[in-house]
């Protein structure tokens, strides 16, 4: 039957007829259908004062027919007001105010009823009284956003096979919709044949046909079935506001991070443990503000070393210096970071084969150690000699706990250093960006077709992500982490952090010596420790390099560098760096 009607209605789209004059129908008639057609379509809007003429040929019925039965009608209504007011019977209404007016609604009909079953639907005072009750009950129904709502959705469900046939989808149904906070959405079955990418593919041309504003359109698969999605139409942008973050929720490395939420408020959970991270975007589409909620909720966690590359001259990490292990700012000291993180990842791959464990189980006493890179790309220009260490930690730090995070702005082959390290991050965070086709760059191929379309998000910090329990495209807003945040998280947990482990900190610590054997203590280990630490760049001075300077054991340099910063003559610039 369905079939046929659309069949029907194509046909007389391809075969528009004459308008006929049909000279025997009944003025009468035609007027009646008329009014019977706009009052079908506009029952919802109606319904008031449907209500109210309803009423008013009861009471005229009851008072004809059974006038001594007014008793039973006031009972009636006193039970049914009861029931919706308290038990949300008969609708299973939740919302209190809906409740409210539904059983005010009862009372007010019902009693209106029960007077006019005893004295007349047209006894003085009583139509005066059934017109302003219908006004004054009327307006809230009128106003109600969530019955608006609803009749538009059940227009366009009626209007869908055609706008179906319009934008070429058809033979698809919606099955059910509904209304929500932030609009409605409908669950679609598609023509056989027809998929989801077809759906995504026709967005532009779904929101033009529904008269939304762009990018009101989202699609999600059905994950039981291939032939049905969701469609949801966002009428009030969920993101519109900055999120403010609510502080770490991580404890361990093991804890997913929570990075922002959904549209459909759920909160996004990605896990880090084991795996390196990427976070793309254009300029000012909020990479530092997701790089700044990953940090805050690793600073918390008591099983994770944190290394810091930011070419920016520290810009966006040194606000974390106090929870950073060790904070790289200049090309040089990028290389020799990442080189210390192969000669951990080394040390450990060693210890595991020993241990004839294939993983590196990670505690407060063996932390992961987690890289996080501010604009990889600036890395590959200025550090080339680096991006081979980059390389190795992406492929082989998984297992081992050295995990890398990198945000960047465009990840191309050249900006990635080859596209080797792009490869092994399975953690993919996509910000706003400028050409379509960096979606599937930052991503993966195929990610633009499938509907990941991060070149519409329209403010900072909304993102998708691609992770392990994240494979749909659905947009998220980041926490918004304010400078006061991070000053305040930064130096809450700074007393916290853990050290690495002894092995890998003796992997660090070897080179040195090796190349370089320490000297023997200096005549005055303690001036040379003083005049290294005034000499010491913005960046300061590590531990190692105050061993190689005093020639003096690590104990007994940190021995002296407390007392010195007790005395205000040193002081910590990062973690485990140094100046005076
Ligand atoms: N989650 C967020 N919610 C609201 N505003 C945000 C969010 N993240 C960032 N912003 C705002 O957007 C602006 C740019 O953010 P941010 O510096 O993080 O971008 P970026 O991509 O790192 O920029 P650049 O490429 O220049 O380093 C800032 O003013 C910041 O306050």
């Amino acid at each position: 039957m369905r079939a046929y009607g659309r069949r029907h209605r194509r046909w007389s789209r391809r075969n528009p007829q004459p308008l006929l004059f049909v000279p025997h129908e009944s003025l009468l008639r035609l007027a009646m259908t008329a009014i019977g057609r706009a009052l079908f379509r506009f029952r919802s809007e109606a319904a008031p004062i449907c209500a109210g003429l309803a009423l008013m040929a009861t009471g005229l019925l009851l008072h004809h027919s059974h006038r001594t039965s007014w008793p039973l009608v006031a009972l009636i209504t006193a039970g049914a007001t009861i029931a919706t007011g308290l038990r949300r019977i008969p609708w299973g209404i939740e919302r209190w105010t809906e409740r409210a007016y539904a059983a005010t609604s009862i009372a007010v009909g019902g009693g209106w009823l029960t007077a006019a079953t005893a004295l007349g639907s047209g006894h003085s005072p009583l139509p005066t009284v059934l017109v302003l009750a219908i006004i004054a009950l009327g307006v809230p129904w009128w106003a109600h956003r969530r019955r608006r709502a609803r009749v538009r959705v059940d227009r366009v469900i009626h209007a869908w096979p055609d706008l179906a046939d319009t934008i070429g989808l058809n033979g698809s149904r919606v099955m059910s919709a509904v209304v929500d906070t932030w609009g409605w959405r409908a669950r679609m079955k598609l023509r056989p044949g027809q998929s989801v990418a077809d759906v995504v593919a026709r967005v532009p041309a779904i929101e033009s046909a529904l008269g939304t504003r762009p990018g009101a359109v989202r699609v999600e698969q059905d994950p039981a079935h291939a032939g049905r999605c969701t469609m949801r139409v966002i009428a009030v942008d969920p993101h519109a506001g900055a999120i403010p973050w609510p502080g770490p929720t991580a404890r361990t490395l093991a804890d997913p991070i929570e990075l922002g939420v959904f549209e459909d408020a759920t909160s996004v959970r990605v896990p880090l443990l084991r795996r390196h991270a990427l976070i793309g975007g254009t300029t000012d589409s909020g990479k530092s503000g997701v790089l700044n909620v990953v940090l805050g909720n690793l600073v918390a966690c008591t099983d994770v070393v944190l290394w810091g590359i930011d070419l920016k001259g520290g810009m966006e990490l040194q606000p974390w210096a106090p929870c950073l292990a060790r904070l790289a700012t200049t090309p040089d000291e990028a290389a020799r970071l990442l080189a210390d993180a192969v000669a951990v990842l080394e040390a450990r791959a060693d210890a595991s084969s020993r241990g004839n464990s294939r993983v590196w189980e990670t505690t407060p006493d063996a932390p992961a150690l987690v890289i996080v890179i501010d604009e990889y790309a600036e890395l590959v220009d200025t550090a080339p000699d680096a991006v081979g260490h980059a390389e190795s930690v992406a492929r082989r730090g998984r297992a081992l706990a050295v995990d890398l995070l990198a945000a960047t702005q465009r990840p191309t082959q050249k900006a990635m250093g080859g596209g080797a390290l792009r490869s092994q991050m399975s953690v993919r965070v996509c910000l706003r960006v400028r050409e379509r086709r960096d979606v599937d760059l930052i991503l993966d191929k195929g990610m633009l077709t499938a509907g990941w379309h991060a070149h519409t998000l329209d403010a900072p910090g909304k993102f998708y992500v691609l992770a392990d329990g994240h494979n749909q495209p659905r947009r998220a807003r980041a926490y918004l982490v304010t400078d006061d945040h991070v000053r305040d998280t930064a130096a809450r947990y700074a007393d916290r952090r853990p050290e690495l482990d002894p092995l890998s900190q003796a992997a660090i610590d070897r080179p040195s010596r090796a190349l370089e054997p320490p000297k023997a203590p200096t005549a005055d280990p303690e001036s040379a420790l003083l005049s290294a630490l005034d000499e010491a760049p913005d960046g300061g001075l590590a531990i190692p390099e105050l061993i190689k300077a005093t020639g003096m054991r690590r104990t007994w340099i940190y021995d002296r560098l407390q007392a010195h910063a007790a005395a205000g003559r040193a002081r910590q610039v990062a973690r485990g760096r140094w100046k005076a």
